[in-house]
């Protein structure tokens, strides 16, 4: 193939007339090629093709649009004030730990007083000696002059010697003067500070400071009297050559340069206790990358992995990374308090405070239109997280209580007071199951009554939308926010006999529930498919995932894809990171911490929650308890061979409206199925093939329970 001819962009053709530069050396070898019977290439090979010409496009990049007024107005940098000057309880913590501080300090130094007075007593005569001795060395003008004087006399020279001494004594006598003249004014003062018309509160203080201050003068200088109670905590600062250092270290980036301080949020700067980096990752890393290879990070940082929290930034573009790097390692920081500890209320439908994050920020939690889940392994923490958003709704006097324990463990104890005797159990016995399912069956009856009577409220104005709000709960005593909770719901859920039907029990709660102000809280240390089917965890809006082993089971709690935005609960570890959680549902998705309550301080707060409720903790009117197949055989119609679901959920609902009144006719399937009687999918029935039961099943499963029972 040749070389193609140049074609002019313009697009004007070869001027044939042209010089043309010949390749000698390329003519020589298509000679020699002639000559053994073979063909050179020439300008005409089949192969060649006349470029087209390429039209230069115009640019591509948009020009840079001049920033809009609002946009100008807009520009803002960092806060002004520190934080804890503008936040409430950042300001409240800052006092504390300064109160706390000057008790440590304080306290400390009583303690010691006594070896205090001893150094004061060992050291102060010796200050004294030390200092008279050192006027009198002044007032004689030896220093210096001695050994002049000394060497003068060595080498015979008499002269110099005699005015050496003339010198020394020249200094010395107005120097005695001056000496005698403090000694006698040292000597008045102290009789007047000894005398009887000094007070002793004037006496003591000027006493002690002088004997401190001889202590100081006489003590040798590395033995000081007063021990030290301040400690540097060791931490290491962040910088930008550090951040670079750590990042460099996950393997991600290539080039330190790459990693960018974004203008006007990147600059390194103290957050709560450690300092904070935003940075800009490059092209093809993403936050999450950084987050997931947290140990490498913290390797390169050479901190422990505690200390160090990479996060992604909910609403920024996904390889903007905050690294916040702690003083020390978070475990070893002693959380806030929580603010409700002491006093306070709180609001079914308002935020409280639940826990802290990493940087010791108060973490919000909220109730109204919600249900929460907290997942974790044992040990993780889940029960007495859960525990703190229970203690804060018992500060809320309009919150009805369910409370369930099926471990039996009684984390829960506390919350008995505050329930209705049937609305309360505790115990990993099937009586406590029985009981915990029935409580979910007063939900559901709960859900059916509730919305009318909301949507009645709103017709007289109370609301805007059919959901229920704090003025109509006050109003309307069948109105009461309700927070039921179950710990280890994973007992109720997986029961061969009720599991099925609790499960749909749970998934019509959580969806019809939220609106009518009623709150599931479901703790479980088993997170797997079974344990937690997606018909009840989907609609459940916060979720708090504790330490678990694997992606999987945060992607069954958090949600799916939870684990590849960023949430790592597989980082905690069991014990030491106890309480510690990654929260999704409300706000951004977040690592919080929930605050400690110890068991006597969620009593406490109960005993409060009694008494805000004036002593009284609602009646509740639940279902009696039933047996559904002998209830089913009731309702059957004579001469019926077979009939529909929604046939029989009707009929049940019919006959007894207080313990079937919510059964959906999945729930049904569900519980009879549960007793282990045969079902079928083809029910025929006036033609309409449905699922539903065969009489002969019922009949024959209520025989083998008799006999089984004979
Ligand atoms: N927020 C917290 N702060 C500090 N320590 C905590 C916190 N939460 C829990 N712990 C510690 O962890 C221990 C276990 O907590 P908890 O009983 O809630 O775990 P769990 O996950 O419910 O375990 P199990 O499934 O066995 O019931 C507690 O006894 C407590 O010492």
């Amino acid at each position: 193939m040749t070389s193609a001819p140049i074609i002019d962009p313009a697009g004007s053709p070869p001027d044939e007339k042209a010089a043309r530069i010949v390749n000698l050396a390329q003519r020589r070898a298509d000679r020699a090629a002639a000559a053994q019977g073979l063909s050179a290439a020439d300008v005409a090979d089949v192969e060649t093709v006349a470029p087209e010409p390429v039209a230069a496009g115009g640019p591509v990049d948009p020009p840079d649009r001049p920033a809009g007024l609002a946009e100008v107005l807009d520009r803002r940098g960092g806060p002004v004030l520190p934080v804890w000057l503008t936040d409430r309880y950042q300001r409240r913590e800052m006092l504390r730990r300064a109160v706390d501080a000057a008790g440590y300090h304080v306290g400390t130094h009583l303690v010691l007083s006594p070896v205090y007075a001893g150094k004061v007593a060992w050291y102060a005569p010796k200050g004294a000696a030390r200092a008279v001795s050192r006027v009198l060395v002044w007032t004689s003008a030896e220093a210096g002059n001695w050994h002049l004087r000394q060497d003068a006399a060595n080498r015979n020279d008499a002269k110099t010697f005699l005015e050496l001494d003339r010198h020394r004594m020249r200094q010395a006598s107005w120097r005695w003067w001056v000496t005698g003249a403090g000694t006698l004014a040292t000597s008045a003062a102290g009789i007047v500070v000894a005398s009887d018309i000094t007070p002793w509160w004037v006496k003591a203080p000027i006493l002690a400071a002088g004997l401190v201050g001889l202590a100081r003068y006489g003590r040798p200088l590395d033995k000081p009297i007063i021990a030290r109670t301040v400690v540097r905590a060791a931490y290491r600062k962040l910088t930008a050559e550090l951040t670079r250092k750590g990042i460099m270290a996950t393997g991600l980036v290539k080039r330190p340069e790459d990693i960018v301080f974004p203008a006007g949020v990147g600059e390194i700067r103290r957050d709560g206790p450690g300092y904070l980096a935003i940075v800009d990752l490059p092209d093809g890393v993403i936050a999450v990358d950084v987050v997931e290879a947290r140990d490498k990070l913290a390797g390169g940082l050479r901190l422990p992995m505690d200390q160090v929290w990479p996060e992604v930034m909910p609403r920024e573009h996904p390889s903007r990374l905050a690294l916040w790097v702690a003083d020390r390692p978070v475990s070893a920081m002693k959380q806030p308090p929580w603010p409700l500890l002491r006093g306070g209320q709180t609001d079914y439908f308002k935020p409280f405070v639940y826990g802290f994050d990493p940087r010791m920020r108060p973490v919000e939690y909220r109730m109204d239109e919600r249900n929460s889940l907290f997942a974790g392994f044992p040990g993780s923490g889940k029960s007495l997280s859960a525990r703190v958003v229970l203690a804060g709704m018992a500060l809320d006097p309009l919150v009805q209580f369910a409370v369930f324990d099926l471990a039996g463990r009684g984390d829960f104890d506390a919350f008995e007071p505050l329930c209705a005797p049937e609305l309360f159990g505790s115990g990993a016995d099937e009586g406590t199951k029985q009981n915990a399912y029935r409580m979910l069956m007063w939900l559901l009856k709960e859900c059916d009554v509730r919305g009318p009577r909301i949507k009645h409220y709103a017709t007289q104005g109370m609301n805007t939308e059919n959901k229920l709000n704090r003025a109509i709960a006050a109003k309307d005593a069948r109105l009461r926010p309700i927070v039921a909770a179950i710990d280890e719901v994973q007992e109720l859920i997986t029961d061969p006999e009720i599991g099925k039907s609790a499960a749909a029990a749970m998934t019509s709660i959580v969806k019809r529930g939220r609106a009518l102000g009623i709150h599931l809280v479901m703790m479980t240390q088993r997170i797997d498919k079974e344990s937690l089917p997606k018909g009840v965890t989907s609609n459940i809006a916060v979720r708090t995932c504790l330490a678990v082993p694997s992606h999987v089971e945060t992607d069954l709690a958090l949600g799916t894809g939870a684990y590849r935005q960023g949430a790592r609960p597989t980082q905690f570890e069991i014990g030491v990171d106890a309480g510690w959680g990654v929260r999704v549902g409300y706000g951004p998705m977040a690592s919080v911490r929930a605050a400690y309550l110890d068991r006597a301080a969620v009593e406490k707060i109960c005993q409060r929650g009694v008494a805000l409720r004036g002593g009284i903790t609602g009646p509740a009117d639940l279902p009696a308890a039933r047996d559904i197949l002998d209830d089913l055989r009731a309702v059957w119609v004579a001469d019926e061979r077979g009939q529909h679901w929604e046939v029989l959920a009707a009929r049940l609902a019919d006959w007894s409206p207080e313990a079937y009144g919510s059964l959906t006719p999945d729930a049904l399937s569900a519980l009879v199925r549960g007793k282990k009687v045969e079902c079928s999918r083809q029910v025929k029935v006036k033609g309409s093939n449905r699922s539903g039961l065969y009489l002969e099943h019922l009949t024959k499963a209520l025989a083998e329970r008799g006999g089984a029972a004979g």
